[in-house]
């Protein structure tokens, strides 16, 4: 199948996100799509998808015209999408099995009670990309990694004649990810044409056959093999990235103190001792541990031994407020779990956890809710209108600063952030990384990452996770990469 796009345009009220869009996907080739945060990437997919009508212009699909008019049109034809947002393609209150039958339910098939007649076609979903869940786990209830690839095996079973993946490894670990390039790459050898967003290199070097690039809604790069990766870069950001080594903070007085914690069960406690002004990245596969050692600083998670000592005195958190109110914070993982409010405009989504700190009569709260906004769309580069834009209109990349500009101007003793860059452009990886270290003083600060280029971009040490157990730590001046990934992988 071929799908050619003519002078694609799109507006969103005044403002115009998609200006001449000529594109054609060919068979059998993996195109990356890049562009910076709020380039207008995703609001192309959702055009090719029938989620959004074009203003104007035309999409011919094996030279016939195309022109959904929502979602099911276009996967009759055969268009197969993973979103970015995990919540565009799944359901969070149903079970795995719901979720990856939920489209038989809606054509009309089997009764859906009939749970055992869907089991064995649920499990060949689930085999097909080696995931290694139970169908009666309600989805909400696994961590993102496993909602995200129950949603690309849903996608895949639709038997795709065109499949696009819009930042399908945000959530997942390298392992994970690479199940998935196998699976692409099998589709791609039977002649299916893939549009591959993302925002990681690895991937893109890793699977692309072609860049093709998008800056300010129009198309600025089409690179083919032998693939110029720094060019696709330039013409994505209409300049060089800034390769400037960072300047590091000398780590300061302990703040916080972890001896002889046993993260997981069964495994070896962990010690690891955490300064103020320094920030430390944890890195680990999938289960290593590092979601459960945050949840246990944050009081969500019972320590089941060991000592935690902060500024000198016994921390033993069983609520999260008992950890917010010694300064300890927290931003998780999943942005469309819970950390943005969607009927909240990006002002009151930066200041929502201080809303009590912006006292005052209405108008004066407003003015001083709109000036903090104001100074992050400014301080990490936000593509927004103003502090008045509803968050939802915003790109998934912008909607991830959000979250941390909330975080990164609240005084407090150990901020802690997990996967940080989901979703986030390289630029603003960069923009981000300068944040974090500007406003590290006074403060510890501990950064989870499934991604080792993530965690290298902004840490000053890397600590290697492995089944609950430290089996690297690595300062920034003198680590070996591939050091790394074997510790990475050691006990796996
Ligand atoms: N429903 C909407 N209403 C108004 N503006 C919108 C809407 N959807 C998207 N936009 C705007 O369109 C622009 C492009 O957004 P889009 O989500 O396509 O970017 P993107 O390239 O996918 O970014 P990211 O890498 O952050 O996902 C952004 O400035 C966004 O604010």
């Amino acid at each position: 199948m071929s799908l050619e796009l003519k002078a694609i345009t799109k507006r969103f009220g005044p403002s115009e996100v998609l200006r001449g869009i000529d594109l054609a996907l060919v068979p059998g080739s993996v195109t990356a799509f890049m562009g910076a945060n709020g380039a207008g990437k995703s609001t192309l997919v959702r055009i090719i998808a029938g989620v959004h009508t074009a203003t104007a212009g035309s999409m011919r699909l094996d030279g016939r015209t195309f022109a959904p008019t929502s979602p099911s049109d276009a996967l009759r034809a055969g268009v197969v999408v993973v979103h970015q947002i995990i919540n565009e393609n799944v359901v969070l209150t149903m079970d795995v099995l719901e979720n990856l039958m939920i489209d038989r339910l809606c054509a009309g098939g089997a009764p859906f009670f009939r749970r055992a007649a869907h089991r064995d076609a649920a499990q060949a979903m689930l085999d097909r990309i080696g995931l290694d869940v139970s169908l009666t786990a309600e989805l909400g209830d696994l961590p993102p990694a496993d909602r995200q690839m129950v949603a690309i095996a849903r996608a895949l079973a639709h038997d795709p004649k065109l499949l696009i993946l819009d930042e399908p490894t945000s959530a997942l670990s390298d392992t994970e990810a690479e199940r998935l390039f196998t699976v692409i790459e099998g589709l791609r050898d039977q002649g299916v044409p893939i549009l591959y967003i993302s925002h990681r290199m690895g991937d893109i070097r890793r699977l692309a056959d072609r860049i093709v690039t998008l800056r300010d809604g129009r198309i600025t790069g089409d690179f083919v093999v032998p693939l110029d990766y720094d060019a696709a870069v330039r013409a994505m950001l209409g300049m060089a990235l800034d390769d400037a080594a960072h300047a590091r903070v000398p780590a300061g007085d302990p703040v916080l103190r972890i001896e002889g914690l046993p993260v997981l069960r069964g495994t070896a406690p962990l010690n690891l001792t955490l300064h103020e002004g320094e920030v430390t990245a944890i890195v680990g596969l999938v289960g290593a541990g590092k979601t459960e050692l945050a949840e246990t600083l944050y009081g969500q998670r019972r320590a089941t031994g060991g000592r935690l000592t902060l500024d000198g005195a016994p921390y033993a958190p069983v609520h999260p407020s008992d950890a917010v109110g010694r300064g300890v914070f927290m931003a998780a993982e999943d942005r469309s779990g819970g950390s943005i409010v969607p009927d909240f405009d990006l002002s009151r989504n930066v200041t929502l956890p201080f809303l009590g700190a912006f006292s005052g009569l209405g108008l004066v709260r407003r003015g001083r809710e709109r000036a903090r906004a104001a100074e992050a769309i400014e301080g990490l580069g936000i593509v927004a209108q103003g502090p008045d834009d509803p968050i939802a209109a915003l790109s998934g990349g912008n909607q991830q600063k959000v979250v941390l500009a909330r975080w990164l101007t609240a005084p407090c003793r150990l901020l802690m952030l997990d996967e940080p860059f989901q979703g986030v452009d390289i630029a603003a990886r960069r923009d981000i990384g300068h944040a974090l270290r500007a406003t590290a003083g006074g403060r510890a600060t501990l950064i989870l990452c499934a991604d080792l280029d993530e965690a290298l971009e902004v840490a000053d040490r890397i600590i290697v996770l492995s089944h609950g157990a430290v089996v690297g730590e690595h300062s920034i001046g003198d680590l070996s990469r591939a050091a790394i990934v074997q510790q990475m992988s050691s006990a796996a």
